[in-house]
């Protein structure tokens, strides 16, 4: 082990403390489980791990947390065999992207996503819209698999701004992407670690997985960004592919970061990071309306207070409902999706927490230990969203509750989240009833992990209000 490196397991031959890590994660059901087990077992906030042949660290503490988010130098991500295939072996786009291209072309999205309306009224509109669609399939139904509906509903929103149009409701990437976030881990797992087991094993790895996405995704996106190519009128900038164009004519360089590939990985980041993440939150919040139903009470009770019900609701109309912000601010704390965050790369050697973090090493940083402290939280095992409110019924902010991150790599699609998060749960829960099927049989709480941690499977009556 290099010196002064964080505590952890042993270091085998080839393989690292993976067989350790791994053995952990299958007994306790998820990998940062594993993580946090480990660092107790070692007595560190900063836990030193060899998997394969990539040398790991995972900050387990809120203080350590905060410093490694805020920290330049660890603003990169691993430069490993998993990171350059989810990009199509480019290392473009965004998620993945490091130095100038980086900076250029996320200042670039995060513009022109709020120019084309997120964040605004016309992406609350759009978001009624699909809401309006969702009601039509759910009124027809008695029992309802939310988690199958939600997934499309979101990827429409997203796709109708970036690309101006929604997706055929047959397209397979849908179900090929939710297996990608259940086959990964945020460490990358195999395909980071020992890339050469892709030759030996490459069903179990996820290479066939991911080979496959890659193959569908780039065959979408280039007939979208084909189309838009042929289409583009200067006076076309109606969504964010055709401003994308716009820029690569205006820089008319071939020097530029401006792009068809960068394009291509952009709209990938886009799509592939808006989409899961967004459903599985909604699927939490309807698996807990179903578990508490006072909580579900209190929410309609304040929702039919404030609102006529011809009245649509707008992302603005949060400030007038702080109960129902903090449930959802809530939910997202009890069963985060992404209990992981990363993965990261430190540019050059740093001191952390008193141990010496060799350039390069890739770091994870889990916030489930964080979400789950006494010391912060008192109850963390409850769910109880009186603890986002102050004693007026007001919100209050916790600095430790970072659902999209912190720093220069924060989530750039947020405003687009909590809008979704925000509409859909208070026109759902203004609509429906949301009960358990079987009283005496409630479906689980407990997550399945991934690359993002969504409920199990579950159905539940959607009974409307009023007719
Ligand atoms: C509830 C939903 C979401 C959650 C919880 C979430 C969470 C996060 C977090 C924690 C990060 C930071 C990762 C890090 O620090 O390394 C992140 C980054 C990112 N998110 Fe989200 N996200 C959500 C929705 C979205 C949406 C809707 C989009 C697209 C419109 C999106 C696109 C991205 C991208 C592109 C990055 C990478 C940013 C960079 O590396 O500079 N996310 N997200």
């Amino acid at each position: 082990k290099p010196r002064n490196f964080p505590p952890g397991p042993k270091w085998l031959p080839m393989v690292g403390s993976l067989p350790f890590l791994k053995r952990l994660s299958i007994k306790l059901g998820s990998q940062h489980r594993a993580l946090t087990e480990m660092s107790k077992q070692f007595k560190t906030n900063v836990l030193g791990l060899k998997l394969g042949g990539e040398i790991m660290i995972s900050v387990e503490d809120y203080e350590t947390i905060r410093e490694v988010l805020t920290c330049e130098q660890y603003d990169q991500r691993p430069n490993n065999f998993f990171i350059r295939l989810r990009t199509l072996g480019t290392c473009k786009g965004i998620t993945c992207a490091e130095g100038k291209l980086w900076t250029e072309q996320r200042s670039f999205v995060v513009r022109h996503l709020r120019n084309i309306g997120l964040g605004k009224k016309i992406m609350d509109l759009k978001i009624q819209d699909e809401i309006a669609n969702l009601f039509k399939i759910i009124d027809e139904r008695v029992e309802v698999q939310i988690a199958k509906l939600l997934p499309f509903a979101i990827i429409n929103i997203l796709w109708s701004m970036v690309a101006g149009k929604r997706i055929a409701s047959e397209n397979q990437l849908l179900d090929i992407i939710n297996k990608r976030t259940k086959a990964f881990d945020m460490s990358g797992g195999v395909l980071a670690q020992q890339p050469w087991l892709r030759y030996i094993i490459p069903e179990r790895s996820g290479y066939n997985l991911i080979k496959k996405l890659n193959k569908e995704l780039k065959a979408f996106l280039m007939e979208t960004i084909n189309e838009h190519h042929e289409t583009w009128t200067e006076d076309n900038q109606e969504d964010f592919i055709y401003s994308f164009i716009t820029e690569m004519k205006k820089m008319n360089d071939p020097q530029s970061s401006f792009t068809d590939e960068q394009l291509l990985i952009v709209c990938l980041d886009l799509f592939v990071g808006g989409f899961t993440t967004t459903s599985s939150t909604l699927d939490f919040f309807f698996l807990m309306m179903v578990l508490y139903p006072d909580v579900q009470a209190k929410i309609q009770a304040n929702l039919d207070e404030t609102f006529d019900d011809n009245y649509q609701i707008e992302f603005t109309d949060r400030h007038r409902l702080p109960y129902i912000d903090a449930v959802i601010k809530e939910v997202q704390r009890y069963r985060t999706i992404l209990p992981v965050i990363g993965p990261r790369r430190s540019t050059k050697e740093m001191n952390l927490s008193g141990y010496t973090i060799p350039k390069d090493t890739t770091i994870l940083i889990n916030l489930a230990p964080t979400y789950m402290s006494k010391e912060i939280w008192g109850d963390p095992e409850n769910f109880r969203p009186e603890r986002f409110l102050d004693e007026s019924g007001e919100l209050v902010s916790h600095p430790q509750f970072l659902p999209f991150g912190l720093g220069k790599r924060k989530c750039l699609g947020d405003a687009f989240a909590r809008g979704c998060l925000f509409i859909f749960t208070t026109e759902f829960l203004r609509r429906y009833e949301i009960r358990p099927v079987d009283e005496k049989n409630l479906p689980s709480a407990e997550p399945l992990p991934g690359l993002v941690a969504s409920p199990r499977p579950y159905f539940a009556k959607f009974t409307r209000r009023r007719q």
